[in-house]
């Protein structure tokens, strides 16, 4: 008998908790296995491609279905121990069972599927640089703990894997800098002794600087990459692996430079990390950020670095290029947008204007090949796709794109 069904659980193909063998063949973007019965596609976390797997399904979805790994009947060679205690229970980490080469081969291998399966073409995509550290290389972490009960707090730690509200307890992560593993079991011990001050549940963070970890988000926080130091809100963003940003950075500057560009707009600059890193080697560059804060710290930095050719704006993307007066084919143009890409008006006024070329930074392959997609239409050439790891063991990946002025 299997058990009861959830009430919205709908029973075709599969019964609730039926078990099936399954030969695993790829792999998401989301980090899950792919296999097929008869062709239906079933999703199972933590299955790899070329093991076959019993699956326990739990439901069943217009065109898939979901299960999870009960017994791996065959391993994968490329199946490996995983570095923490509690993975495949906390939402974090998505891939420490497989080897970090085949990790990066699939990232790789995912941006050349996005390409086929959203732009409709067959795209060469440069294998996935790898970060110089795997483990221990996140600068930041931000654990949660829930309300306290009776005084007590229970997990302090990440979202459990396919929950909303319940929590995994971390006491150690292993892809966190050394410094914050350090620190973390006082966090622990005291935000527990203090539990009681608590009337909810709360988000901490802890942010490696200098050599120390910094708890306060209103803090300032220092980052060094090469000889440019940067210094920022603890809070807010930064890229969070030092580990990776001189070869991340290089790579976007040995780009934008190759077609002679003597002018940088660094559109969505943060702290500043791509325009000022690149400082040295064009003759202006204009940074751009939306968040106030973020700007004046990018301005403070260009002080900081005695740069006198960086000035910042602090200005909507979507509102720049009138107030860009360099020679269009003498420009370069980086983008590192959030998550969910650019806006169409961005879009526009960037072609409007018609930078030489343009270096796409992004942290979601899958809203930048859809900007692709208008840069293609509107005349821009996809010289080449690199993706790098900025987030070993976990689904993330950062892709640049290299796009070229045609017509
Ligand atoms: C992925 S971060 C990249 C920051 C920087 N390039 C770096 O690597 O550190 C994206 C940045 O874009 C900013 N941003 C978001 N929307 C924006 C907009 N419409 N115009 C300008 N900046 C924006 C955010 O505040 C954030 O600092």
């Amino acid at each position: 008998m299997h058990q009861r069904p959830p009430k919205k659980f709908v029973p075709k193909p599969f019964e609730y908790h039926q078990e099936i063998e399954l030969k695993i063949d790829s792999l998401t973007n989301l980090g899950s296995g792919v296999g097929r019965v008869d062709g239906w596609v079933v999703f199972v976390p933590y299955a790899l491609p070329g093991e076959t797997v019993i699956t326990r399904i739990f439901r069943n979805d217009k065109n898939h279905s979901q299960g999870d790994l009960v017994r791996i009947v065959e391993a994968s060679p490329d199946r490996v121990e995983p570095g923490c205690p509690v993975f495949g229970r906390c939402g974090g980490c998505q891939y420490q069972h497989l080897a970090y080469d085949k990790q990066l081969a699939w990232k790789t291998r995912q941006i050349r599927e996005l390409f086929k399966h959203m732009a409709g073409e067959e795209r060469e995509v440069n294998f996935c640089e790898s970060s110089d550290q795997i483990w221990n290389y996140r600068s930041k972490i931000t654990p949660h703990f829930d309300k306290p009960k009776d005084g007590v707090i229970a997990e302090i730690g990440f979202l459990e894997v396919g929950r909303r509200n319940s929590l995994v307890n971390v006491e150690n992560c292993p892809i966190a800098m050394k410094e914050i593993n350090d620190a973390l079991p006082a966090v622990h011990a005291d935000l527990r002794a203090n539990a009681k001050q608590f009337k909810r549940g709360a988000t901490v963070l802890l942010r490696a600087t200098a050599g120390r970890v910094e708890r306060n988000p209103k803090a300032i926080a220092r980052e060094e990459v090469g000889d440019v130091k940067f210094d920022f809100v603890a809070g807010e963003f930064f890229q969070n692996n030092p580990f990776i940003l001189p070869k991340f950075t290089e790579y976007v500057g040995e780009k934008a430079l190759a077609g002679g560009a003597g002018y940088l707009v660094d559109a969505y600059c943060g702290a500043g990390l791509f325009g000022l890193t690149l400082a040295t080697r064009f003759k202006k560059v204009m940074g751009v950020e939306v968040n106030e804060a973020g700007a004046a710290w990018a301005g403070n930095n260009v002080k900081l670095n005695n740069f006198d050719n960086v000035s910042i704006l602090q200005a909507s993307a979507e509102a720049i290029f009138e107030k860009i007066d360099t020679p269009a084919a003498e420009t370069a143009v980086v983008i590192d947008p959030p998550r969910k890409g650019c806006t169409p008006e961005f879009l526009e006024q960037l072609v409007n204007f018609g930078p030489e070329r343009v270096i796409y930074v992004s942290c979601d392959p899958a809203t930048q090949v859809r900007d692709y997609k208008f840069l293609r239409d509107s005349g821009y050439m996809l010289e080449e796709v690199q993706p790098f790891d900025l987030f070993p063991h976990t689904r993330h990946v950062e892709s640049v794109m290299v796009l070229v002025k045609s017509v």
